[in-house]
């Protein structure tokens, strides 16, 4: 019998535990102590203490067998931004994670840990130090962004002191470190392709880019103060490396960590966020016939000219987060985890 209530209280579950963030957290979760049930449509790895369910989150019935016995779930799955696939995103994350939701509830969950993204009050114009009342963003900037606002919403509006099920939003921004299929990678291949040549405006904007390993320590963070008495329930908490960056300064100590040159020569915003823009257009009218999936997207562009930096105050007063990486200590792991990707591999 004691066996059973120490297990219990120390499983949980990640949805979408084989993805880039999903696995840095199993990790985490199984050094601290935790049996792990991870349900993704993949299963990319194998762990001691840990149970692999495979499985898409728009079914419940499948969902319901990963979270027998579970009391704490987080749900870090979702259809990569650079999809763009608008039916995908809502199946996934909107009618998923409703799906999500109610199989938490039937399953007797207590937690629920989302994680969310900054980048749902972003509208493609500056945010400088932006905290987590502003509002969603209205006009967003691509479907990704519009369904994980639709998301957030629903995991914190089912928080419901009264009935036990408890709900929290994690609101990354910019996660990088060893293992990430998306930045360092992209990067890396447009600067292959010859077209990291240029700045996009003149170079002095700050974004906030995020060690994966801090963003992990704030889920954890974030499941153990979500109680019933504290101001977690039912919040959203932006968890950066508290260290905003130009973003092209973050670029070029990645791309000449790695051996290529930094980008030197300045194009105007506009010009290229309109040429984006037209790019993308014309995919979406010759979809029917090809596909082109272009390095420059709107939504890239965006981030790359803007300033998007955003506090983590909130998460430092109501669970005591503090980055646990600084940024150079960061990319220098980054760089060094990634020798197939340097010049010349
Ligand atoms: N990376 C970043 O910079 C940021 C990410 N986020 C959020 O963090 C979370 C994790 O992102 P990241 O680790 O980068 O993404 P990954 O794509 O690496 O991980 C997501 C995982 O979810 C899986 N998945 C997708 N659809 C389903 C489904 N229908 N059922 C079950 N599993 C599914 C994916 O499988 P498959 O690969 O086969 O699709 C993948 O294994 C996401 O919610 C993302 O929105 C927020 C802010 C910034
Ligand atoms: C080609 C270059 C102009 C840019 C190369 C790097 C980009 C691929 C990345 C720079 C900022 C990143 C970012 C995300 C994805 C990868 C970048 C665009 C997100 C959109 C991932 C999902 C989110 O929730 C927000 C992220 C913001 C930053």
């Amino acid at each position: 019998m004691a066996t059973r209530i120490r297990s219990s209280s120390k499983r949980c579950a990640v949805v979408g535990g084989s993805g880039f963030l999903g696995r840095h957290l199993v990790e985490k979760l199984v050094e601290k102590g935790y049996s792990v049930s991870v349900f993704d449509i993949r299963q990319s790895y194998e762990l001691p203490g840990v149970t692999f369910h495979q499985g898409d989150l728009c079914n419940k019935q499948d969902l319901l067998v990963a979270l027998r016995d579970v009391s704490l779930v987080f749900h870090c799955a979702s259809p990569a931004p650079s999809s763009d696939d608008q039916a995908l995103f809502q199946r996934v994350n909107v009618e998923g994670t409703r799906t999500v939701i109610q199989a938490c509830q039937e399953a007797g969950v207590q937690k629920l840990v989302l994680t969310s993204s900054a980048s749902v009050v972003f509208e493609g114009t500056d945010i400088k130090n932006g905290e987590e009342d502003l509002p969603y963003a209205k006009k967003p900037i691509d479907y990704y962004t519009q369904t994980k606002i639709q998301q957030e919403k629903l995991v914190l509006q089912a928080c419901n002191k009264e009935k036990g099920f408890l709900t929290v939003a994690i609101r990354p921004h910019g996660i990088f470190g060893p293992r990430d299929p998306q930045l360092v990678p992209i990067l890396v291949d447009t600067a292959r392709r010859g077209k990291m040549k240029f700045i996009i405006g003149d170079g002095s904007n700050l974004v906030d880019f995020t060690f994966v390993e801090n963003v992990v320590h704030g889920h954890v963070l974030a499941a153990e103060y979500l109680k019933p008495d504290s101001p977690l329930c039912g919040k959203a908490y932006h968890i950066t490396n508290d260290e905003p960056i130009r973003f092209w300064d973050f670029m070029s100590r990645v791309l000449v960590g790695l051996g290529y040159d930094a980008p030197r020569y300045h194009l105007p915003y506009s010009l290229v966020y309109g040429l984006a823009l037209l790019l993308w257009l014309l995919t979406l009218l010759l979809r029917p016939l090809i596909t082109i999936k272009p390095t420059f997207t709107p939504m890239r562009v965006a981030l790359a000219g803007t300033h998007h930096y955003y506090s983590c105050a909130r998460a430092k007063h109501d669970m005591g987060y503090k980055p646990l990486v600084s940024l150079h200590e960061a990319i220098a792991q980054t760089v060094a985890s990634y020798p197939d990707l340097r010049r010349g591999a």
